[in-house]
């Protein structure tokens, strides 16, 4: 094992490992984005490039979509694949009933669309994303450029009526300019630090005008893969209500391990 990879790496490889069992050979599967998510996609890639694995990949952002290409995976379009048998992606924040922020890296909407058209949804992650509630995340929201600033304040008048405990807002920036999405639209970041009706808040700000998704994911995800850095893996089903824990063996995973962290 490389000791240059830090035990939060360790735990990310570990939780997208266990998560490739979840894929069969054949399959249509969402590809989600971040830093856990690109595990996945390497370790999707060497099964495809050393196993003949089939696989068909619909990426969930630019990103994952470049990196899925160069390790070797089939890429569609959503439209091509039409529904999908899985998606595995990575979370900001989940709670015991497998309830999400996602966003962090931008990439909330077409993970949402994705992942709403998948047979099931597998969330992987580290411990540090497990919340008793969710909100100390920044919840993205995903706006229109058009009009933001009204669309900010209505935002934050609509927070005043709602079970949060915080309610700044802001606009999230890439240097000194909005940080525009894949869909060419901004994201604006609230800050609840406590979300005590995230099903109620999900619907409230997606009937605002300017608004086109925001990052709860409410009865979406059907299993988390929580991986831990000395491979210990956990993996929490909700629909099935089992909780079943392995092992991923890094002296056993070494090379691959080593080779997909290049
Ligand atoms: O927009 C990005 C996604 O929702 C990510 O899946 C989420 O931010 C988690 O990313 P990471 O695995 O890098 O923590």
């Amino acid at each position: 094992m490389s000791a240059d990879l830090s035990p939060i790496d360790k735990a990310k490889f570990a939780a997208a490992r266990r998560a490739t069992d979840y894929v069969e050979d054949g399959m249509r599967v969402g590809l989600g984005t971040g830093s856990t998510a690109a595990w996945l996609v390497k370790c999707l890639g060497e099964m495809v490039r050393e196993d003949g694995l089939r696989l068909t990949g619909v990426p969930t952002s630019s990103r994952t979509a470049a990196l899925a290409r160069e390790v070797g995976i089939k890429v569609v379009s959503l439209d091509e694949a039409r529904w999908l048998d899985l998606t595995i992606d990575g979370a900001d924040e989940y709670d015991s009933n497998l309830n999400l922020i996602k966003g962090g890296g931008g990439a909330l909407l077409q993970e949402k669309i994705v992942a709403t058209a998948s047979d099931q949804m597998v969330v992987i992650a580290d411990i540090s994303k497990q919340v008793d509630t969710l909100g100390a995340f920044p919840l993205p929201v995903e706006v229109i450029p058009f009009g933001w600033q009204t669309t900010k304040v209505l935002i934050e008048e609509t927070l005043i009526g709602l079970d949060v405990l915080g309610r700044d807002t802001s606009l999230r920036l890439n240097g000194e300019r909005p940080y525009v999405t894949d869909e060419g639209n901004y994201i604006l970041d609230l800050h609840l630090n406590r979300i005590g009706n995230a099903r109620q808040l999900s619907l409230v700000l997606n009937q605002i005008p300017g608004v086109v998704e925001n990052g709860l994911f409410i009865d979406v995800c059907d299993a988390v893969v929580i991986g831990y850095g000395d491979g210990r893996v956990e993996v929490r089903d909700i629909n099935e209500g089992t909780v079943e824990e392995s092992r991923i063996d890094f002296l056993e995973t070494e090379n691959l391990f080593t080779d997909l962290a290049d």
